[in-house]
């Protein structure tokens, strides 16, 4: 932990509570404790980039952006975060950064501070320092970065506290950038693993999404074996999504709490799965994003959410 972080949290950096909870900072330790805090990005600049399948097929299929109608989708979602009580931190437009609105790629917020990423993607890189900056506007405690291999945060999941998942392409995340981040995690006392994600379907959560702490969604003939028997073993219950919904985002779905989750309403198949295992689903459609390859986990980096419980 470094000296500033330690500052910020006031907590020893070898203690068992530092090692797998958030005391302090409240950074989370799941994909699944209580929200409190997100980090948005307004998407005044937002284009289709030729940079991954489904925005490919986007633009093939003549499609493009429309600013007003992008604006008006991303406020009913931040509108619906505010309504459930979430607080929202918003990083502001930068020329010349089209993805900057999917803010889950170019930071990770970790139960010790925020760890700056190394997205694969060229035209992505300059969003990292541009979040960074807006972290400490807000006061947000900076635990390091990433500078070997590249690292994207939708290949990140808090599978559970002390357990990190990191899907790897070798596209936007290598196993150089896995380790790279997985050290931080590494170093105190978490498990890391990295599992083999097909570089076609983009990052690890448009196929792969926990929702609670034994339930996730996950296309399963798209994952690899041994990391679905993992899954399996852990006891936690999938909810399976199939191909084509991980196109329309279907799987890219937001916790925020207590068997809460925000969805696209894209894959209502997926929604009402999620609903008879009694979970509340608000929907905000989002076609605008999802044609340019992302969802809701995709558009939403937490910053604070309640600790789960190891
Ligand atoms: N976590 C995600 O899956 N993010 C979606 C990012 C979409 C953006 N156009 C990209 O390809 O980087």
């Amino acid at each position: 932990m470094t000296p500033e972080l330690l500052r910020a949290s006031g907590l020893p950096a070898n203690t068992a509570a530092s090692a797998l909870t958030s005391a302090a900072t409240e950074g989370p330790n799941s994909e699944y404790g209580l929200l409190r805090d997100v980090l948005l990005a307004s998407p005044r600049n937002l284009s289709i980039v030729p940079c991954n399948r489904v925005s490919e097929d986007a633009l093939a299929e003549g499609r493009s952006s429309c600013s007003i109608s992008a604006a008006k989708q991303h406020r009913a979602l931040l509108d619906t975060l505010i309504a459930a009580g979430v607080r929202v931190r918003m990083v502001q437009p930068v020329a010349g950064l089209p993805d900057l609105a999917f803010t889950r790629d170019t930071s990770l917020m970790t139960p010790w501070g925020l760890v700056g990423l190394r997205p694969g993607a060229e035209h992505r890189r300059g969003e990292v320092d541009v979040v960074l900056e807006t972290a400490r506007a807000n006061d947000v405690p900076i635990l390091g970065r990433v500078r070997q291999g590249t690292v994207e945060g939708g290949d990140v999941c808090l599978l559970r506290p002390g357990h990190l998942v990191v899907g790897v392409s070798e596209k936007r995340t290598t196993t150089e950038g896995a380790r790279a981040l997985g050290s931080f995690f590494e170093e105190r006392g978490w498990q890391v693993t990295l599992t083999p994600i097909d570089p076609d379907l983009l990052h690890l959560d448009t196929h792969f999404c926990v929702i609670d702490r034994d339930v996730a969604l996950a296309c399963v003939e798209k994952l690899d074996p041994a990391f679905v028997a993992m899954i399996c073993e852990l006891g936690i219950t999938i909810v399976p999504v199939h191909e084509e919904e991980i196109a329309s985002l279907g799987c890219n779905v937001l916790s925020l709490g207590r068997r809460r989750i925000i969805s696209t309403g894209s894959a209502p198949r997926v929604d009402a799965a999620v609903r008879a295992l009694g979970f509340e689903v608000l929907t905000v459609p989002l076609g605008e994003f999802t044609q340019c390859g992302g969802g809701v986990h995709c558009l939403t980096m937490p910053l604070r959410r309640q600790a789960s419980a190891v």
